[in-house]
């Protein structure tokens, strides 16, 4: 606190914000809107926290990462039916299929991405493992859909605005599993670039096994030390849509670690087809102006994916100021 009481910026050695899930769906008006304040502080300040009693049951998540390793573990062959293809293929594996994409100088992992929501697109096999995402998926969408309304308060909008604005009950939510092997399988260098995720809220749990950092006041912080929880960032259309005021968070990993490290990750968006630029209400006042360019997510995905290959980020070519 400064000497007149208000808050003081943030100071690096701050503890990374935790939020409390419970108390936005189901705690007292009073708590519901202490807690939306808090939410709007971390985007703030943050533009990440860790979030705890989100009710996603642990077995649930324990069963999923147990499916997740029995993909993974699968043979080649088995895995070569979901091999990756263009940026908005239902099913994306990419793995080792080629023993020399393991260069040991690159940072390492191998990953399944699909696509959940509007519709559901899981490999048939390991057997369950369909069903298992099913019902993991709706879940996560839930948490990620009342936490956007919480976002949408604490910009000072009613709840739905950002449902509605945005499209989100057509919204394009992922599934991306990260499986970062242990040093048995790969003694090379495993994780995963830095970068921001598209849409608007991602959600990161991780199975026990460390390694996701984020980048906050010039340096990079580790996001493991609360039990059971899962790690939210924002991400690149909810620092679009609020003109600036909740950056997109960036985040790399680095899994030092032996054993295998598995991430189950939802980057949550706006439907594909909808244009997303600064929120109009937050530009109705004359002082603001727009920081971003309008574009369409679907193109933006698209953008993004030929950027990354030359190194670049769509995000840069929509900055205005
Ligand atoms: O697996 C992790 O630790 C990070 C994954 C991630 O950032 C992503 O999939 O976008
Ligand atoms: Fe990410």
């Amino acid at each position: 606190m400064s000497s007149n009481g208000a808050p003081t910026s943030l100071e690096p050695q701050d503890p990374m914000p935790v939020i409390d899930y419970s108390l936005l769906t189901s705690g007292t008006a009073h708590e519901r809107s202490k807690v939306i304040q808090d939410i709007g502080k971390a985007c703030e300040d943050w533009g990440c926290f860790m979030l705890v009693n989100h009710g996603i049951p642990e077995i649930l998540i324990a069963e999923m990462m147990h499916a997740s390793n029995e993909f993974f573990n699968m043979t080649t062959e088995e895995k070569l039916e979901f091999e990756a293809h263009g940026v908005l293929d239902p099913i994306r594996c990419s793995t080792g299929f080629n023993p020399d994409n393991k260069n040991k100088d690159l940072l390492w992992r191998e990953y399944l991405r699909l696509i959940v929501h509007p519709d559901f697109n899981c490999p048939h096999k390991p057997p369950g493992f369909s069903e298992l995402a099913s019902i993991y998926v709706k879940k996560t969408r839930m948490v990620a859909m009342e936490l956007v309304k919480g976002v949408s308060e604490s910009l000072g909008f009613e709840a739905s605005y950002m449902n509605e604005e945005l499209n989100l009950d057509s919204g394009f939510q992922l599934l991306a599993i990260n499986y970062y092997p242990s040093l048995m399988e790969f003694d090379g260098k495993r994780g995963l670039m830095p970068h921001t995720d598209h849409g608007l809220l991602t959600l990161l749990y991780e199975n026990g096994v460390p390694g996701l950092e984020v980048l906050q006041n010039g340096k990079w912080i580790g996001m493991s030390d609360v039990p059971n929880a899962f790690a939210i960032l924002n991400s690149d259309h909810m620092e679009i849509f609020s003109n600036g005021k909740y950056k997109s968070k960036l985040h790399r990993t680095i899994v030092k670690d032996k054993r295998t490290r598995i991430t189950l990750v939802n980057p949550n968006g706006p439907s594909l087809d909808t244009t997303v630029g600064p929120s109009s209400r937050l530009l109705e006042h004359d002082t603001c102006l727009p920081r971003y360019l309008p574009m369409k997510y679907s193109e933006y995905l698209k953008l993004q994916t030929k950027l990354t290959m030359e190194g670049k980020h769509a995000f840069d070519k929509i900055r205005l100021l």
